[in-house]
């Protein structure tokens, strides 16, 4: 048996700094990791998905010159495309070994679990300490179709192993994930078809950023099937047969299933440790990150926090300093967070339903893409900006941003937001002129009555 100060339970995106910060400052830490150091995010999730993507939309974007009088030849070198894709993963995931060797962590490569209240085993090595974190995660959450199990489906694991384009693609799933891939298989070459149980993409967000994405989604060739579900799944002479509920057979040579994710809480016997979990399996936490076991915190994914690698993150500083002795909790932040389709959705705060849901007195005001120069001169018609404030306190409560690069822009309201600022002090600021930003200033004008077109020169 080893005796550690601290004993990190996966590899995840607040896992790996934690273990780091802790053995830098001299305590004695080990992390077990059952798969690739780095976790998700870097082996298979944002970062080759956004590697991924980078290439699809340059495709993408290069046919859309056509509508600039540009007319591009777009050939796809697909081996290349994802060998770059997993060299960035590669360069990642050993910068992460490092990080962790040169820190001082010791890592055993084994899947985790708990064998008492203190004590965790992972292969040949049990260690006990005073303070245990779980950041295990999620994984792909495969529905039970009738004939899928034994096919070689891809999921987000194996998609970026992917050597060949696939002539013919199925996407089941309107989430992040599928409308991810799907659209970067799509802008490479392949004949997509993306299968929806609901009557609309993302349907977590309003129905004007799906029918946005729905629109993009149909002008780069994808095929969009909603209210429907695959009822049986056949796979012969390296063909996907799908049998759909509204009668339709769609055939493909490869399947990708991006239906939702499932904690990674299987194997940890937390039985052993008194740690409960909720229905759907993820690990159950107080304000300050506390299992049910006074030892043991859980941050990330695995905890049901928002799964986004920059709230795990957050997670972890927030988590540091708790056990620094500080008061912090996991619930005062601002979430933004963004969908990396062209157009791209930049989402921080609330929505007005949601506003009004709280009970607040809430407005919103939206700002069409056909009344921003910017878009105007660059040729992006796709989209809207609108803006959520409570108008008893003037505050902003949240912005939904559908268009170019939104994920970058949309950083402008989390700053105000985080600030507690009211939408009069965007209202007054000077944005540079032509520039997507300065449509921002504009949005918060219609709050007083201007109308629109609000920006120079329209
Ligand atoms: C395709 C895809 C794209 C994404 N894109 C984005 C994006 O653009 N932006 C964004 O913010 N988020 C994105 N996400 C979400 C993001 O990847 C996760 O929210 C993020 O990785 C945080 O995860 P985590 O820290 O909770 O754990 P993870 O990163 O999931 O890591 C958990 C680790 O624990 C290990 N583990 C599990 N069980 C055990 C055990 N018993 N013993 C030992 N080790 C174990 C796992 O092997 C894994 O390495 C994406 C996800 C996917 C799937
Ligand atoms: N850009 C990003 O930050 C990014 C990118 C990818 C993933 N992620 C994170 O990963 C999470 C998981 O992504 P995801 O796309 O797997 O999940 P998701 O929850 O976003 O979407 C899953 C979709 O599949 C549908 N679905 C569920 N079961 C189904 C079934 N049996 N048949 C047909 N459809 C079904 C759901 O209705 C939903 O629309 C996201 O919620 C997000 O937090 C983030």
């Amino acid at each position: 048996m080893k005796t550690a100060d601290l004993i990190v339970i996966g590899s995840g995106q607040g896992g790996i700094p934690l273990a780091a910060d802790w053995a830098k400052a001299g305590s004695k830490v080990v992390l077990f990791e059952r798969d690739a150091l780095g976790g998700s995010c870097i082996n298979y999730g944002c970062t080759p998905s956004k590697a991924f993507l980078a290439a699809a939309h340059a495709a993408g974007r290069a046919r859309q010159a056509a509508s600039l009088g540009i007319q591009a030849q777009v050939q796809i070198d697909f081996p290349t495309v994802m060998e770059r894709v997993r060299s960035i993963r590669d360069r990642f995931n050993q910068g992460t070994h490092k990080r962790l060797d040169t820190a001082g962590v010791e890592i055993v490569c084994a899947e985790a679990a708990f064998t008492g209240e203190r004590t965790v085993t992972g292969g040949d090595v049990t260690a006990e300490a005073p303070v245990i974190v779980i950041n295990t995660g999620t994984s792909a959450l495969v529905p039970d179709i009738p004939g899928l199990a034994n096919t070689p489906y891809l999921t987000n694991r194996n998609f970026f192993d992917l050597q060949a384009l696939p002539p013919r693609l199925l996407v089941v799933g309107g989430g992040y994930i599928g409308m991810e891939l799907g659209q970067g298989l799509a802008r490479l070459g392949s004949q997509t078809d993306i299968i929806v149980r609901g009557d609309r993409l993302l349907d977590r967000e309003e129905s004007e950023v799906s029918d946005t994405l729905a629109e993009a989604f149909k002008r780069d060739g994808i095929g969009l099937h909603f209210h429907t579900s695959v009822q049986q799944v056949q796979h012969i002479d390296g063909v996907f047969t799908l049998n759909l509920s509204n009668g339709e057979t769609l055939e493909a040579e490869a399947l990708l299933v991006a239906t939702g994710r499932k904690p990674n809480t299987d194997a940890l016997n937390v039985a052993a440790a008194e740690i409960e979990l909720d229905p759907q399996g993820y690990v159950k936490i107080d304000d300050r990150f506390h299992t049910t076991n006074p030892h043991v915190y859980a941050i990330g994914d695995v905890a049901k926090q928002p799964a986004f690698t920059h709230v795990s993150w957050e997670d972890y500083r927030r988590l540091k300093a708790i056990l620094c002795g500080e008061e912090r909790t996991k619930s005062d932040r601002v979430l933004g967070y963004a969908v990396y389709t062209e157009p791209q959705v930049g989402r921080v705060g609330m929505t007005l339903a949601e506003a009004e849901k709280q009970g607040i007195n809430a407005r919103a005001v939206t700002l069409p893409m056909a009344h921003i120069a910017r878009g105007i001169e660059w040729g992006h018609d796709l989209g809207f900006y609108r803006l959520v404030i409570d108008r008893d306190t003037d505050k902003i409560l949240g912005a939904t941003l559908v268009g170019y690069e939104t994920a970058e822009l949309v950083h402008v309201f989390l700053s105000l937001m985080e600030a507690g600022a009211t939408w009069q002090l965007l209202e007054q600021s000077v944005h540079i002129h032509p520039t997507y930003g300065e449509a921002l200033p504009s949005l918060a004008r219609l709050l007083i009555g201007e109308d629109m077109p609000t920006c120079p020169n329209m």
